[in-house]
């Protein structure tokens, strides 16, 4: 994708947070990795309220690369921390900005990363626009983006009070992410896959995010927010988009966006008696997690889109913590084929399926039937991305990159992120009963029932050899 908005390509990174534990697992080694890829070209502010030297941040930098699990190359580490300075303060202080101000320069344009605590990106961006410090430049914010509809409108309305939707960059990771990229591209560029791509195909969209670990020490955070609002407002709802939408017009950012958010405006609001909230036996016992929490820690809808291409297809979402295996993947459970003399009962074959795996080892499995004497067995075509595209870079690589390059296309618009709140809004307001779940389970048994009259939940695709945990899928999916 390229893109032509106006403010266009950044020469200078600030990170608000570089402290923080984002930074220290994530960004740090992100900027690092770019170095080494020479993909890295500005110097980078880092701001938080940390009383320390640029030479300690240096340190604190090179203490997080190397525990993220990269082997440190000196020189590639020596050109980034040359890069680096560190300014600090309170970012309610006027006298912060200053300071930035006199890092930043005349005549930079800056790209702002907000990894702070999301009360505190509207009071920064205002601070910036008082300092003078907007005009060229960006802003990224992490996630979450407001923690229902009417705080995502009014986080919405302030920060576009002083920024243009094209200096506005929401960040979601999963956008970042090699095959949740390469959808748009699998699905427009292969007649293949496009000519399948519809109602007349497809009988049911299943897409699963588990996670083979618990909560561990977020309880905090966690029970203030659950799953729903942790992945399926975020992740999972721009996975669907890119999965059901319509193929962008144009090569530019809008034109992806346009489309995206288009096919969230076509998706029903859940109805709460679609859905299946679970939480794992233990995790009331987790720090900061209340004794009497009733915060979901797995959750599974139904979601229906009202267009010519989706209707009566339902789309089913789960995601859970604490899971037997971790995998996140989106699976269109196709049509049978019809009953014919010379083969066994088409009803006794499990269903051809167009498996994406996002996470882990991303590919493609395309599911088909072979007779196996008087019966059925499932075959697989796998293709794996890493082994036939080359190692990819990580999302956090890519968004940096791209937010720098002045490439929107991987961030979030206004519209798309108030429309996913609007989906899920039904169940912010009545959350459905709350049901407990074995950790080391796929969920609450309730959750297959939410799939009555379509095939159940399949195992999700792990491993390369077609095996799946939990023995075989079973008869009748
Ligand atoms: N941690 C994660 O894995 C993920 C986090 N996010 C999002 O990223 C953002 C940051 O999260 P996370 O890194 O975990 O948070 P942390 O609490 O670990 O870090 C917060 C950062 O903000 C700084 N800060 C807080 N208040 C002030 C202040 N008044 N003035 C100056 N600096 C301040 C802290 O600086 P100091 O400590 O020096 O005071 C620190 O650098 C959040 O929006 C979160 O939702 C998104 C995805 C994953
Ligand atoms: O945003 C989040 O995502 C992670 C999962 O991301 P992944 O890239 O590791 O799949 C999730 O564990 C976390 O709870 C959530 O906040």
């Amino acid at each position: 994708m390229t893109d032509g908005d106006a403010h266009g390509a950044k020469d200078l990174l600030v990170v608000f947070g570089i402290t923080g534990d984002l930074a220290r697992k994530m960004t740090l080694r992100a900027l690092y990795r770019l170095e080494r890829r020479q993909l890295l070209d500005c110097r980078v502010i880092g701001v938080a309220s940390t009383e320390m030297s640029t030479a300690q941040l240096v340190e604190h930098a090179r203490t997080a690369v190397a525990d993220s699990g990269e082997t440190l190359d000196d020189a590639v580490f020596r050109r980034f921390a040359d890069r680096l300075t560190y300014v600090h303060g309170d970012v309610l202080d006027d006298a912060l900005y200053a300071r930035i101000a006199d890092e930043v320069g005349p005549g930079a344009k800056p790209l702002f990363y907000l990894e702070m605590p999301p009360a505190l990106f509207g009071p920064i961006v205002e601070h910036l626009g008082a300092a003078g410090l907007l005009r060229d430049a960006s802003v990224a914010v992490e996630k979450p983006f407001g923690h229902d509809l009417a705080s995502a409108r009014e986080l919405n309305a302030r920060l576009r009070a002083l920024l243009d939707e094209d200096q506005l960059l929401r960040v979601d990771h999963f956008l970042g992410k090699e095959p949740v990229i390469e959808l748009e591209y699998l699905r427009f560029a292969n007649p293949a896959l496009a000519g399948l791509w519809d109602r007349g195909s497809v009988s049911a969209v299943q897409i699963t995010m588990a996670e083979d670990f618990g909560v561990e020490d977020r309880g905090k955070f966690y029970d203030a927010v659950g799953a729903l609002r942790d992945v399926v407002q975020n992740h999972l709802l721009q996975v669907l988009a890119l999965v059901a939408m319509e193929p962008p017009a144009g090569a530019d950012a809008d034109s992806l966006r346009d489309k995206k958010a288009e096919l969230l405006k076509a998706v029903r609001a859940v109805d709460p008696a679609q859905c299946v909230r679970g939480q794992y036996d233990g995790y009331r016992q987790i720090p900061g997690v209340a004794h009497d929490s009733q915060t979901e820690t797995f959750v599974a809808l139904r979601l229906e889109i009202d267009n010519w291409r989706w209707a009566e297809v339902p789309f089913f979402l789960r995601a859970g913590k604490n899971m037997p295996v971790r995998a996140t993947e989106v699976r269109l459970m196709l049509r049978r084929a019809p009953r014919l003399p010379f083969l066994p009962s088409p009803a006794q074959a499990e269903r051809n399926q167009i498996v994406l795996r996002i996470d882990p080892d991303p590919g493609l499995r395309l599911q088909l039937v072979a007779q196996d004497g008087e019966s059925w067995r499932p075959v697989h075509l796998d293709a794996s991305f890493a082994r036939d595209l080359g190692e990819p870079l990580e999302p956090y690589e890519r968004l940096l990159h791209s937010a720098l390059a002045g490439e929107h296309s991987l961030f979030t618009r206004e519209d798309s992120v108030e429309e996913s709140w609007r989906i899920v809004q039904p169940l912010i307001d009545a959350p459905p009963p709350l049901h407990s779940y074995q950790p080391g389970s796929l969920g609450p048994a309730e959750a297959q029932q939410l799939l009555h009259g379509h095939p159940g939940w399949h195992q999700p695709w792990t491993g390369s050899d077609g095996k799946q945990p939990g023995g075989p899928a079973g008869p009748g999916r």
